[in-house]
């Protein structure tokens, strides 16, 4: 499984890849050798050219790492790989998977939730919900909407069921059009 959130924490971490541009883009959120998270997202939500401006250095980098987590999966024979990407619609991999899963819960639990994350405050989840693709939408391009409006062990059954259905899915995408697996001797 390949984790995006992950990737980009990677990324603005100690030494990350992306920290010299944002060092240049974003003069002050860098302290040490990795970003400053909180002043960053001080920076970029609410401001829609600055979060563009971001986007361009990280995303073409979260590419990239997700590529090569495909190509050595590919190469492990995987025969079923997941992507968690937040912002799978908004970013077009959408178009590059066989199988969408997303989760969803009531608008009132998914703004309780985000609500308890430390620092999070109504104006800056609000600057931040105007840049997604709403639920509505999310749901509707769904193979499968898993629900996470109740209790963690059912959304885990439900889990493990939609993953033995997205199992049978004939696979467009996978392997990757770059693997070429190796010729047999
Ligand atoms: C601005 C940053 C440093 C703020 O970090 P912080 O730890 O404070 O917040 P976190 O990353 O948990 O994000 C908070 C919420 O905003 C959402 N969010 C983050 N980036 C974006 C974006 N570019 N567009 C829309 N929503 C976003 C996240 O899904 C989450 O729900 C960070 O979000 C970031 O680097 N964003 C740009 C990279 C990106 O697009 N990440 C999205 C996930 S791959
Ligand atoms: N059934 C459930 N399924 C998933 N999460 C649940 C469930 N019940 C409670 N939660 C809680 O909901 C929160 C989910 O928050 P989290 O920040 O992981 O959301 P997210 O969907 O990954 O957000 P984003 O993709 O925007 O970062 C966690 O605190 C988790 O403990």
């Amino acid at each position: 499984m390949h984790d995006s959130d992950a990737s980009v924490h990677r990324l603005l971490g100690p030494n990350g890849r992306a920290v010299p541009a944002i060092d240049k883009e974003f003069p002050g959120v860098v302290t040490g050798n990795e970003v400053d998270r909180a002043a960053l997202g001080a920076r970029v939500f609410g401001d829609r050219d600055a979060l563009v401006r971001l986007e361009a250095i990280v995303h073409p980098l979260v590419r990239q790492d997700t590529k090569r987590f495909l190509l050595q999966a590919a190469r492990r024979g995987a025969k079923l790989v997941a992507l968690d990407v937040p912002l799978l619609f908004e970013g077009g991999l959408w178009r590059e998977v066989d199988f969408i899963l997303v989760t969803s819960a009531p608008r009132f639990l998914q703004l309780q939730r985000a609500l308890r994350r430390p620092g999070m405050n109504a104006d800056k989840l609000h600057g931040i919900v105007a840049r997604q693709t709403s639920d509505t939408v999310r749901r509707r391009h769904a193979d499968l909407v898993l629900s996470t409006g109740q209790p963690r062990g059912v959304t885990l059954r439900l889990l493990r069921r939609a993953l033995g259905e997205a199992k049978n899915r004939p696979a467009r995408c996978w392997p990757p059009r770059a693997y070429v697996p190796k010729r047999k001797l």
